[in-house]
């Protein structure tokens, strides 16, 4: 069964709007594990806009599930990465001023960086997940760099979902297909939420793990963070 990794930026996102510490990421954490979610995710950028490296430690301290935290490896990331020893690692070629992620890596062009900072991960006994677009080239580059799982990029899903679910799908069966094949763990993340979740895992039910941030936070100002948190694990539950 696919598990729900929730991501909490934009809980720190809140908080750092007025400094002090309303709402608490650790607290808010510890409730979603509470609530069913199986992992906690977060993206500590290099402008601190949302997560903090302290909130990483402090979050490794308390954290009882999986613990994935997200990033572009600058020597800043890798260097408190390897302190905190997460479960997993996800690489994300972020640009600093970008708004969000906005593409996967280019495996084969970066394939020597990948590649040394991977074994240096592994290493240190954490998994290594790297962020890509639904390209089989991509997937099988991953794999040249010694990675255990890809994440898949699903923001080109979410978009195209509505005009069309099954069009909107094909690449991404075709690069998670091509992961199998290589032996690759399957993640995927980015704008997935209630509408489109179900489909995807249906779709690609070898997916190990969904990280869902953006549309999960915001749902839980309707319905409630734990009701939100049960209601995507009943989206990966059939
Ligand atoms: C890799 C990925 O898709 C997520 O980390 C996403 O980028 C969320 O990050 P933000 O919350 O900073 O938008
Ligand atoms: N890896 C994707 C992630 O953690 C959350 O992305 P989003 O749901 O905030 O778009």
């Amino acid at each position: 069964m696919t598990k729900l990794s929730v991501n909490i930026n934009k809980i720190a996102v809140v908080r750092n709007s007025r400094g002090g510490n309303l709402p608490d990421v650790v607290r808010a954490a510890l409730d979603c594990e509470r609530f069913g979610a199986q992992g906690i995710t977060v993206h500590p950028r290099p402008d601190a806009r949302h997560i903090r490296y302290s909130d990483v430690r402090d979050l490794k301290k308390v954290l009882t599930t999986e613990f994935n935290i997200e990033g572009n490896p600058i020597p800043s990331f890798r260097e408190l990465v390897l302190e905190v020893r997460p479960a997993q690692v996800t690489l994300v070629p972020d640009a600093e001023n970008a708004i969000t992620s906005n593409a996967g890596w280019n495996t084969v062009k970066y394939r020597d960086f990948l590649r040394e900072v991977t074994a240096e991960f592994q290493a240190g006994g954490i998994r290594v997940s790297i962020f890509v677009d639904p390209v089989a080239e991509m997937v099988a580059g991953a794999k040249e760099c010694g990675a255990d799982r890809v994440e898949l990029y699903t923001e080109a899903y979410a978009r195209d979902f509505a005009a069309g679910r099954e069009r909107a799908i094909e690449p991404y069966v075709r690069a998670a297909e091509e992961a199998r094949r290589c032996g690759l763990g399957l993640n995927a993340g980015h704008d997935l939420n209630l509408e489109n979740l179900r489909y995807f895992v249906e779709r690609i039910p070898w997916t190990d793990e969904v990280s869902i941030g953006h549309a999960l936070i915001c749902d839980a100002l309707y319905y409630g963070l734990e009701n939100t948190v049960r209601l995507y694990r009943r989206e990966l539950t059939f």
